[in-house]
């Protein structure tokens, strides 16, 4: 029954990944169902083979009463705002007056909740909030919920990855047309909802909100090696974690303002909400040579769409 039991386990994380990471699914959904049944019968017949990365345990854990404070180890930081082409361009001065030859890579800026999840030897063990940058809420139960994010990642490491979690434009319509239904107050926007639904105490609630996440950077210290954001991107997406599509790298800042400027009007055809593009000096070398001013990287700017 373990081996049997091991065997459904991975089937089903790998169909999982296929069907919510790449978004390109290799069985039906009834092969998934069936498998997904087949393993919580076993896991009900020998309970002490349970363990919580099993995809079983997406919706799991009893209503709490209050969420635990979690502490960062890396505090969650902020990142300066530019609101123009001309901050760009003095952002950029500011980066050619310290180092040379870099390049930019530039991420939409999804509208949601900046959350941090921990895995230790390849198993999700815990999620949090930002909360104040230095501590956060620990709001593991919930962020399980999310198909999205892996409950066991390719490599047996011990790693901390951020990202954004966040509802998608047909989730948060859904919702809010349930709740003037139901005569409930309707959630103002997506990030809203989202940081509604992650902050609810009992995670079956969470789990019917469909959200979703993109990861969007992983810790120094077990990425050390690949010696740039958009490697440490691909190499995210190798493990497991779903990222954004969308991210390119650029030559020169006025590269970047033709970026910013193409997505101030394609925004609306995306399926979620965006504020605006994250632009980061790509390498990790000279992330490092830049430093960070008191709250935010000197190596980063979040460029913020018109209101
Ligand atoms: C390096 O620090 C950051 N990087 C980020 N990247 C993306 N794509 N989105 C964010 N919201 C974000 N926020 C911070 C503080």
């Amino acid at each position: 029954a373990a081996k049997k039991i091991e065997e459904l386990r991975d089937e089903l994380h790998q169909y999982n990944y296929e069907y919510h990471v790449l978004d390109d699914p290799s069985v039906p959904d009834h092969i998934y169902d069936k498998k997904l049944h087949e393993l919580m019968d076993l896991e009900e017949q020998f309970p002490e083979l349970l363990t919580s990365d099993s995809p079983s345990q997406r919706v799991g854990g009893q209503p709490l009463d209050k969420f635990e404070k979690v502490d960062h180890e890396v505090p969650m930081l902020s990142l300066g705002n530019a609101f123009g082409e001309d901050d760009l361009r003095d952002f950029d001065r500011r980066i050619r007056e310290r180092v040379s030859h870099y390049r930019y890579v530039c991420e939409l800026k999804i509208d949601g909740l900046a959350v941090s999840l921990r895995y230790e030897d390849g198993k999700f063990i815990r999620g949090a909030t930002r909360g104040d940058g230095k501590t956060g809420e620990d709001i593991t139960n919930n962020l399980k919920t999310i198909n999205s994010i892996p409950l066991k990642i390719q490599e047996e490491e011990t790693i901390e990855v951020r990202g954004e979690a966040y509802m998608p434009k047909r989730s948060f319509l859904a919702l809010n047309e349930a709740r003037e239904a139901e005569g409930q107050e309707v959630f103002a926007n997506p990030r809203n909802a989202a940081a509604g639904s992650l902050r609810q105490l009992d995670p079956k609630i969470a789990a019917k909100r469909n959200l979703d996440i993109f990861i969007y950077s992983v810790g120094q210290w077990e990425a050390g090696s690949i010696e740039s954001h958009s490697k440490r991107l691909e190499y995210l997406k190798k493990l497991g974690f779903k990222t954004n599509p969308e991210t390119r790298t650029f030559e020169s800042i006025e590269d970047v303002i033709r970026y910013t400027e193409e997505w101030t009007l394609k925004r609306s055809e995306l399926d979620y909400e965006i504020d605006g593009i994250v632009i980061k000096v790509d390498s990790i070398d000279q992330q490092e040579e830049l430093g960070f001013t008191a709250k935010s990287p000197r190596w980063a700017i979040a460029y913020k769409f018109p209101a």
